[in-house]
């Protein structure tokens, strides 16, 4: 391509000295400028458009009714149908994007049971991206339960019966050696971002198998509705390598691999196999998110990878960031600083280890030394209090429990540990519903003025209490956030919104600052700055009604400015391969993002001037 050509798509004011083989390595080093080649640039930062425009649709008539990344349903105008082959095929009222997502909404309340909710939704999705998208950003709140936790664990456990229609990648451990031509099968080709997982432990469920899919569908559907990363840049991959659930192998409508897990060297070289196919086939920074692991393999292959690719782990990085968010705002209400507290942990898993390193590096953040911040930090495992073997404990702890035993003698009853140890801070994460039980609760209001209580396991049926149990066992005295939502309290005559300290709050922002900066990897202070984020978004008033995140119907602006604040970040420190930098971090991530609005087909006509 002739520079002076180049010049003209990049647009004079980004790339002002523009020659060819400068030109050259800006394309190949960042295939996205490529795309944003196509389009037309007005001043300001580079235009991302990851629209398919008219002559993307490679096919008329029908076809684009059927192609749900174009449909529009009965929102093609006249004009359009006319052009596109497809009048009279379509009834002829003519209806605006704000009636459908009306009359979707509607649709949605009428049908009461959430599984039917959510078959009706991934169906939109199926038939119309852009209005699905539409109507979840908008209506967030009440959507993201539906296609969200709790509703898509439900959808998880009976997946035989709602799948529709293929969405994502199957990938089993009989395909090792074929995995890279296996993905050269999907039929999108700018895959930025995969969210993968091989159904050990979803959400509190325990294993699924490759019912799990639902769980990297479902986060990739937020990727775009709270983080506006585009949909076609999102592949949701099950890594289907057995399941020890033997009741779920033997279900007539299971459709995974029926046989026991594969562990060991066969399934870490089935991992690596994977990840290394992903990089050569859609690029080094492709974004990799490890979803609903089990323990055993989620630390040890963060461990692995987080050097090696763009990689984190969802429910250990994610799930910190968001709950030392939430504990970080809870200071404001408690007028307490972080080092004034004792945390006790109900769990010592992906989320609690998770949570208790990020507060270490809080603590120490705020003067204290290392050592004396794990002083503060007590985690309960199936075994008890985490105590040094010789303390009580017959058995060894797993690397990552390690640097949180204590010099102390065993304990196992929560109530007696509650009591001896007099925590402020209480974080359920073990995956057992109900622990939080009155006494449990009247202890801890007992012992603070404002005990902070977080019951985060989900869905809502695995929760260690209730927000209302929260409240009235505490007279109304806690701050409390739980990983699944709860509708509000109502304590006292006062009505309490409770927080969810959920890591969407975390991953769409994180996930869209990676991609378009092509971060290299992703540093554990990236959850930090994310934590610190979100920890200050809540607003004074969110505080007085017990809310300590910011609400979620603010989650996609809450997300782009999380996004420009990483990319911030990541350009000062070295880890953002785009380039060039941009100056407005914000203005460069919202010209990444998806647009809700249909896109005209109608072609912009040009006339040539007279030849002579
Ligand atoms: O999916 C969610 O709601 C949060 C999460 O990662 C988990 O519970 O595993
Ligand atoms: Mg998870």
């Amino acid at each position: 391509m002739a520079s002076t050509q180049i010049t003209k798509i990049i647009g004079t004011r980004t790339l002002s000295v523009c020659n060819r083989s400068l030109a050259t390595s800006f394309f190949t080093r960042n295939q996205r400028f490529h795309t944003s080649a196509r389009s037309q640039l007005p001043d300001g930062p580079i235009p991302r458009k990851h629209e398919r425009l008219l002559g993307d649709v490679h096919s008329r008539g029908i076809g684009v009714l059927r192609d749900p990344r174009f449909n529009k349903g009965m929102a093609f105008t006249l004009e359009e149908r006319q052009i596109l082959g497809i009048h009279g095929l379509l009834p002829p009222a003519v209806f605006s994007m704000e009636e459908q997502v009306r009359r979707t909404v509607e649709n949605v309340r009428k049908l009461a049971n959430p599984i039917n909710q959510y078959v009706y939704m991934l169906s939109l999705l199926q038939r119309n991206e852009k209005l699905f998208f539409k109507v979840v950003t908008e209506n967030v709140e009440e959507m993201s339960p539906i296609l969200y936790t709790p509703t898509v664990g439900l959808a998880c456990q009976t997946l035989g019966h709602v799948y529709q229609r293929p969405r994502g990648m199957y990938i089993t451990i009989n395909d090792k050696n074929h995995i890279f031509k296996m993905l050269c099968n999907y039929p999108e080709h700018h895959i930025k971002a995969v969210v993968m997982t091989d159904g050990e432990r979803i959400l509190g469920l325990g294993d699924l198998g490759a019912f799990g899919m639902g769980i990297p569908i479902g986060k990739l559907n937020l990727y775009t509705a709270m983080g506006g990363i585009p949909p076609h840049q999102c592949l949701p991959v099950m890594l289907d390598v057995g399941t020890n659930n033997e009741q779920l192998r033997n279900q007539d409508t299971y459709f995974g691999i029926r046989q026991e897990r594969v562990t060991g060297d066969q399934y870490d070289e089935f991992i690596d196999e994977f990840l290394a196919a992903v990089v050569h086939r859609y690029g080094q920074t492709t974004l990799l998110q490890f979803e609903d692991f089990a323990n055993h393999n989620a630390f040890r292959l963060l461990e692995k990878y987080r050097n090696k690719y763009l990689t984190f782990n969802d429910d250990i990085q994610g799930t910190a960031s968001v709950c030392v968010a939430g504990i970080m705002a809870a200071m404001r209400i408690t007028k307490k600083k972080l080092p004034d507290n004792t945390f006790l942990f109900f769990g010592a898993g992906e989320a609690a280890i998770g949570i208790a390193e990020l507060l270490v590096t809080a603590m120490t953040q705020e003067g204290m030394p290392e050592k004396e911040a794990r002083s503060k930090i007590w985690l309960i495992d199936k075994a008890g209090l985490l105590v040094q073997v010789g303390g009580g404990r017959s058995e060894g702890a797993s690397p990552e429990k390690i640097p949180f035993l204590k010099e102390h003698k065993e304990m196992n009853d929560l109530l007696e540990i509650t009591k001896h140890l007099k925590p402020s801070v209480v974080v359920g994460a073990a995956g057992v519903g109900q622990m939080f039980d009155k006494a449990f609760l009247n202890e801890m209001a007992a012992n603070n003025e404002r005990p902070v209580i977080f019951a985060l396991s989900n869905p809502t049926s695995h929760s260690e209490c209730t927000a209302q149990e929260a409240y009235d066992h505490t007279q109304g005295r806690c701050v409390f956030a739980s990983g699944s939502p709860f509708p509000p309290v109502s304590y006292n005559g006062k009505t309490y919104h409770t927080g969810q300290g959920n890591n969407a709050y975390i991953f769409p922002g994180v996930a869209l600052a990676a991609i378009v900066a092509s971060m290299h990897h992703i540093s554990e202070e990236v959850f930090f700055i994310a934590a610190k984020v979100i920890a200050d978004l809540a607003e004074e008033s969110d505080l007085e009604m017990g809310r300590i995140y910011p609400p979620l119907a603010n989650i996609h602006e809450v997300s782009t400015n999380l996004a420009a604040k990483i990319v911030e970040y990541a350009y000062a420190n070295n880890i953002a391969c785009t380039y060039p930098e941009p100056v407005d971090k914000l203005a460069f991530v919202r010209a990444h993002q998806f647009s809700l609005e249909y896109e005209s087909f109608v072609p912009q006509v040009y006339s040539w001037p007279q030849q002579k």
